[in-house]
């Protein structure tokens, strides 16, 4: 968000919710389907966002009921759903499969699928071939892909097609085979770069852009530069918006986590304990019990 934006944020507080907009975005009167320019305008009158991760329909729903505006069909449903080591394995059809699940399983919440490594490194025209099967196929209303200056001609395209962009840049974990996991954009020359992707991202048209694990400092910089909304993982607390992966945030991914992520409960735990609880009755005899059966 811009220092406008920030200054028309403190001029005109919010008067409440209003239909269409605004704090529409969590869970007011109307239930047509929150749009990009929802989000721009929420970010506008400064309000901040939050974004989750979702890869089924039941989880998805679980999500939009309690509100959250945005989901993200993330490639890291192959490290946290589909049980490989990182997102580079991640393909097209499963990206496809699963993000049609996740929209049919919400209302309320605006779709975006990530672009899987591959699907768009041989340049625009492939990856406007992907974006459209995740726009037709899936249904999503927005896609994204990593990268910035390196990626703005493939947004470019989409755009032009029709199709809104959010941009990622940071850490790229598609990348991860030459940049492995380390924080990005430390020293002058790197903070440069990162700025320069960033405008790369929003000069192409893109609606948004994930900040993933920068300094804070050099977020809070990218968001106050660009008028497109920032997107922060693990880039501190003054980027527009928040994105987690939900695994993370409710205590289900296996292993280690990112320092950055926060656990809000511990849902590994509580299945543990229900499947625990299920087996010692099944062995013991105890279920099922006279409720549970028919003559
Ligand atoms: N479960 C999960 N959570 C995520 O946030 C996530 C995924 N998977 N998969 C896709 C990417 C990969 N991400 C990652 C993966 C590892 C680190 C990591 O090891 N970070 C170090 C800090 C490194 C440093 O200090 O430079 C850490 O200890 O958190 C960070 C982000 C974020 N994304
Ligand atoms: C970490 C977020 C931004 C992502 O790209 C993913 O979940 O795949
Ligand atoms: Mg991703």
């Amino acid at each position: 968000m811009s220092l406008q934006a920030a200054q028309n944020q403190s001029a005109t507080p919010p008067a409440g919710p209003t239909p269409g907009t605004g704090k529409a975005l969590y869970g007011g009167k109307s239930t047509r389907r929150i749009s990009v320019h929802d989000i721009a305008a929420a970010t506008e009158r400064g309000e901040k966002w939050p974004m989750l991760t979702a890869y089924d329909a039941m989880t998805a729903s679980v999500f939009d009921e309690a509100g959250i505006p945005v989901m993200l069909v993330g490639d890291s449903m192959g490290n946290c759903h589909l049980g490989y080591e990182t997102t580079v394995p991640v393909t097209m059809d499963e990206m496809t499969v699963l993000s049609a699940a996740v929209v049919r399983g919400t209302k309320r919440a605006l779709i975006v699928a990530d672009l899987p490594f591959g699907a768009y490194q041989e340049g625009p025209v492939q990856a406007l071939r992907n974006a459209t099967r995740l726009i037709k196929d899936a249904g999503v209303g927005a896609v994204k892909l990593e990268g910035g200056e390196r990626s703005h001609e493939q947004i470019r395209l989409l755009v032009e097609a029709g199709i809104p962009v959010m941009g990622h840049i940071g850490l790229t974990p598609q990348s991860v085979n030459a940049m492995g996991y380390r924080v990005q954009g430390r020293g002058e020359e790197a903070a440069q770069q990162l700025l320069r992707d960033a405008k790369a991202v929003q000069d192409a048209g893109a609606f948004a852009v994930v900040l993933e694990l920068v300094p804070a400092e050099l977020a809070a910089e990218v968001t106050r530069t660009l008028h497109i909304p920032t997107v922060g993982i693990g880039a501190g607390p003054e980027t527009d918006a928040q994105v987690l992966v939900y695994t993370d945030m409710v205590g289900l991914t296996g292993g280690k986590v990112p320092r950055f992520t926060k656990q809000y409960t511990n849902l590994r735990q509580v299945m543990t304990d229900a499947a625990r609880a299920y087996a010692e009755e099944v062995v013991g005899g105890t279920f099922p019990a006279a409720e549970h059966t028919f003559h």
